[in-house]
């Protein structure tokens, strides 16, 4: 019997950003319905991993295969398959919270009642409902934050790509973006998150990675590690580096 594939396979995965190395051979697995929390101190390559997984940034060498595919030879997978929330949402200032679910949802290839349906869906699960008719351009940080994440999970991806989700949200959002990650593994989805927030990480992740100046420095299940358990690895990886370069 052959064993399904991971959802998400990185191999190798490496890439440049101003003359230095980012990410350095980068190799991970994910399954659907698995959470993995990506840490690391500023400048560690998490976003930079981010991007290349969603497949806004190229590598420079490595393999990304997404349900078992070459991703890097079919970038069009993304677009069915994944959902991704940037560092910094980009909106438009001129379209209402509404308009970016249309506009998502049609670039995703939804339409008519199922594109109602799922703009409903994502302004309810987000509690952007009573914002719909506002423009982008003059939401507060946690609502930009609550729209590109409406944006990332609109079309139910089976691959939800979150930089930072916890960004700029009060604390009961973060609860409610919580409940919502767990809510997206329990029905299948594969979540790949980044986070400076431990307590973040034990919460919701089954899985750990963390990276440090662009290595993979330790990779792992949650299962039994506690909040207290994660910080010592942390500053322990974080430290070390420090004190190696010094
Ligand atoms: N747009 C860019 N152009 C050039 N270099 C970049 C760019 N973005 C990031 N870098 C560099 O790539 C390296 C990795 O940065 P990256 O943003 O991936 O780290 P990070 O772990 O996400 O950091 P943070 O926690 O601060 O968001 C850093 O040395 C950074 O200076």
């Amino acid at each position: 019997m052959t064993m399904p594939s991971p959802l998400l396979r990185l191999d190798k995965l490496r890439r440049r950003r101003a003359g230095r190395p980012a990410v350095k051979d980068l190799s991970l697995t994910l399954d659907r319905g698995q959470v993995l929390g990506l840490l690391g101190v500023n400048g560690a390559g998490k976003s930079t991993t981010l991007a290349m997984v969603a497949g806004a940034l190229r590598p420079d060498g490595g393999a990304i295969a997404l349900d078992g595919r070459d991703f890097l030879e079919h970038p069009e997978l993304a677009r069915r398959l994944l959902g991704w929330l940037p560092e910094r949402a980009p909106l438009w200032p001129e379209l209402t919270v509404a308009e970016h679910l249309d506009a998502h949802g049609r670039l995703r290839g939804l339409a008519g009642a199922a594109l109602r349906r799922a703009r409903e869906d994502a302004l309810a699960r987000l509690e952007l409902a009573p914002l719909a008719r506002r423009l982008a351009g003059v939401l507060s940080q946690g609502q930009r934050q609550r729209l590109g994440l409406a944006c990332a999970l609109l079309h139910r991806p089976a691959l939800l790509v979150l930089d930072e989700p916890a960004n700029a949200l009060d604390p009961v959002q973060v609860a409610a973006l919580r409940a919502l990650v767990r809510e997206e593994a329990a029905n299948g989805a594969a979540v790949i998150l980044s986070t400076h927030l431990l307590a973040e990480v034990t919460a919701v992740c089954d899985r750990v990675a963390i990276l440090h100046e662009g290595t993979l420095r330790h990779e792992g299940p949650l299962a039994g590690t506690d909040a207290a358990a994660l910080e010592r690895r942390f500053f322990e990886i974080a430290m070390g580096g420090e004190a190696k370069a010094a």
